[in-house]
Formats: C-alpha cells, structure tokens, sequence
C-alpha cells in the first residue's frame, strides 16, 4: 500500500479538531479526489499524508515506511519521494520561475549542488521542458510576481513534474484557472501520474471536475469520511448530504417586494 493512515486524527495548535479517526490506503497508481465543504479538513488530509504535519493520534505508513517513526533525516528522506503542489504555491514574489521549478529538485540534490543551482540554474533544459508542459515555455526567465494567480499555479505543477515523485499530492491545484484550463491542466497531471505510476490525490472544489477526472472520490465532511467510493457511484444523494448546509439557505425576503409602476402611454 503506499498510502495508509489508520485511525488519523489531526488536532491543530488552536485546539481545533481538523480529522477524527480516519482511514484511508491508497494504491500505487491510484488517482484519487477528495471533496467537501470549507473546513471539511482536505488541506489537512493532505498534510498528513505528505507527513508535512503529525497525526494526533493514529498511525501513517508512506510508501511501506511508517513516517513518523523514522529518524528526521530518513523522514527527509522520505518527502523528497513525495510531490506536494499548494493551491497557492509558496514561490517568493521575486523569484525567477526556473528557480522556482527546479526547486523542485531540491529534496534530492545535495547542500552544494542546491546553492549552486541559487546562484547559476543548473538545468534549464529541464525546467523549459516542464513549463513547456503546461504552456508556461515562454515565462522561463519571469518573475513569480509577474504572473497570474493561474500562471502561478501551473509553475507550482511544473515545478512538481519536474521533481517526478512517487506520490503526486495536489491541494486545490486549479482553483485559479478558468474552468476550461482547469480540465485542461488535470488531464496533464492525471496523464504524467498514468504514464510513470504516480501515485495522485487532489483536492478540489470543482466536484464535475472530479467525477470528470478521477475514478475514486472521497467524500470528506466535518473531519470524517462520508463516502469513499468510484466515481460513477457518486449519486446526487451522496453530494447532498456531503454539502448540506443549512447556514447558507437564502433567508426568506424581509422587506415587501418592490411594485413597479409602469405608466400607460
Ligand atoms: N494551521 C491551522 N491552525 C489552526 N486551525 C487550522 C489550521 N489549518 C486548518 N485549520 C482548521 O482545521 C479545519 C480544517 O481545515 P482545512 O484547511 O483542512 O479544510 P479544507 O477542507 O481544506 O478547507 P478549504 O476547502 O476551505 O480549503 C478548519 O476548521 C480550519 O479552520
């Protein structure tokens, strides 16, 4: 299995409880979506399961290793296997964007080799291959301030396409895009996981995407799984109960409607 989180729990430092009990295992070569609500607990799912944040309580194995349970170094180790691409990549501002993707290879790439690259990009076939992946060939030698919110996003890809990790975690990869290149760029993540056995979980807002893009889709709501099943199972019932939410009903109009006169000629 390469991913498997028994009886996860996640409690923040503000005492709030963002997971209780949960289990998951996922495959290799799995492609996985999880959708819910704000606050359901995605983002914090796939913390865990990048072991960027500890389980309250409960167990994570990772690629047959159980994460916390290894040394820091070996846990380092470990993270340079996993991809992790943020809904709002955390690039400096003024960061050029082929320093930005081969950053990607950080994880891998020893202390003098990494402030080497800093100093004189080391791979800029690489990087342009990557961006060129995603349309992005032409931004190279831009700065992450120039870009769109969009453009940043898919430098965020790129920037994992080029780490090529066993375990691809996407939060909210295109929630900035337009919903046509937002299909678009799945289908590049989702073919480049189908192609090289990348393990892939994302997180999305866009449950058509999803159901579009993803053949196993868990449902997470209030910090528990409500349904973990394929895709064509999803039935409108499922999506009712996992989005309800009374708070956002429209409230009923509290002033007389608006009569408009309208004069005869
Ligand atoms: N760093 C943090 N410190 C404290 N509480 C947090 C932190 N991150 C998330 N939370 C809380 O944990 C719960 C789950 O948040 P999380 O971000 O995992 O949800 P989400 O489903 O990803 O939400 P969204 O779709 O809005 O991004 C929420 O109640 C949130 O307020």
């Amino acid at each position: 299995m390469t991913l498997r989180l028994t009886q996860g729990s996640l409690r923040h430092a503000n005492g709030v409880d963002a997971l209780c009990n949960i289990d998951v295992q996922i495959s290799a070569g799995e492609q996985v979506a999880i959708i819910g609500p704000s606050g359901a607990g995605k983002s914090s799912l796939l913390n865990l399961l990048a072991t960027a944040l500890k389980p309250s309580s409960g167990d994570i194995e990772v690629l047959g290793e159980r994460a916390w349970h290894l040394s820091a170094r070996q846990r380092q180790r470990l993270r340079a296997r996993i991809g992790l691409v943020h809904q709002a990549p955390p690039i400096p501002p003024r960061q050029r964007v082929i320093t930005a993707v081969l950053a990607g290879k950080l994880g891998q790439w020893s202390l003098g080799k990494s402030l080497l690259n800093l100093l004189h990009p080391l791979d800029v076939a690489g990087a342009r291959a990557a961006l060129a992946r995603l349309d992005l060939g032409d931004k190279l030698f831009a700065h992450c301030q120039q870009l769109s919110g969009g453009q940043l996003q898919r430098v965020g890809i790129a920037r994992v396409l080029y780490q090529a990790p066993e375990i691809l975690l996407a939060d909210e990869p295109v929630s900035a895009m337009d919903p046509v290149l937002a299909g678009h760029t799945l289908s590049i993540l989702s073919r480049h996981a189908r192609e090289h056995n990348v393990t892939l979980v994302a997180s999305l807002h866009a449950v058509d995407l999803a159901l579009a893009q993803f053949p196993r889709i868990i449902g997470l709501r209030d910090g528990q799984i409500l349904f973990d099943c394929p895709s064509d199972q999803v039935s409108r019932d499922k999506l009712d109960a996992l989005y309800a939410n009374e708070q956002l009903q429209s409230p009923a109009p509290a002033v007389a409607p608006l009569i408009v006169q309208i004069p005869r000629c």
